[in-house]
């Protein structure tokens, strides 16, 4: 959290570039290296997505150099969504932590805490699905108090939060109505926001909904929209800019 707060506040950025890459295994490596040096002065933070790795040969070894190749100073976030609980859970956490020197991760605690406490090293972060950018019928299910299961994941990750110090939630950019009412639960916590961009989540209803009073408090995160651009540095500035602007009239 010390270096995403450093970053944020140095580069002036809640922009997270999402490294999903797509294309053959020659240009991705080609491509890979390129555009972690073109968008990085616009990344508060990189998340690479672990399913576009591990599905080509010698993805580890790509995602390994990708990591190290992130300047020093930008956060990496291992998007494993890993799900696992204790001893496994702790060999997930290695992998994603000693072997590829990642910063944090995103875990999916549907099996409860046992599945994001592994993660939430000190020095590391954890980002927990609350309420994710796709329909869920399970998040969106109501208890018998009327409350829907996401708000109720989003207590949990606020109660885990208070013991541990260094877990966040992610909220999809696609129901800021939701987002707005995790914010109300987790009142001073990290959202790492995907679904913008080529989900066609609302950025100006998602910063008016989750910000901080200082202006922190959301990443917000393009993958493919970036990835896929012609000028991959021009659209991460574009972006940038654009979360700058609601930025500077919400808070
Ligand atoms: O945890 C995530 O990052 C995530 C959670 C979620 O609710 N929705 C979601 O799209 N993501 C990830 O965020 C990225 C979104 O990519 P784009 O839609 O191309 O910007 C992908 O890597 C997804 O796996």
């Amino acid at each position: 959290m010390q270096k995403l707060l450093a970053r944020v506040a140095q580069a002036n950025t809640l922009l997270c570039v999402g490294l999903d890459p797509t294309g053959s295994d020659e240009d991705v490596t080609r491509r890979l290296p390129q555009v972690i040096t073109q968008t990085a002065p616009y990344a508060a933070a990189f998340k690479p997505n672990l399913a576009f790795f591990l599905s080509r040969p010698n993805g580890v070894q790509l995602l390994r150099q990708a990591i190290a190749s992130v300047p020093d100073g930008i956060p990496v976030i291992l998007d494993g969504k890993f799900g696992d609980i204790a001893n496994t859970a702790m060999h997930y956490a290695q992998f994603a932590y000693d072997e590829l020197g990642a910063d944090a991760v995103t875990v999916n605690p549907y099996m409860g805490a046992d599945a994001v406490v592994p993660f939430a090293r000190p020095g590391k972060f954890v980002f927990a699905l609350a309420k994710t950018s796709n329909h869920s019928p399970i998040q969106e299910a109501l208890l018998q108090t009327g409350q829907p299961v996401s708000d109720f994941t989003a207590q949990l990750l606020a109660d885990l939060n208070t013991t541990h110090g260094n877990i966040g939630l992610v909220a999809g950019a696609t129901d800021a109505a939701a987002l707005g009412r995790l914010r109300q639960l987790c009142p001073t916590q990290w959202f790492l926001v995907p679904g913008i961009g080529a989900q066609g989540g609302d950025l100006a209803a998602v910063l008016a909904a989750g910000l901080l009073a200082d202006g922190g408090g959301l990443l917000i995160n393009a993958s493919r929209s970036i990835w896929q651009a012609e000028d991959a540095s021009a659209a991460a500035r574009e972006l940038m800019n654009e979360i700058n602007e609601h930025r500077a009239i919400t808070a």
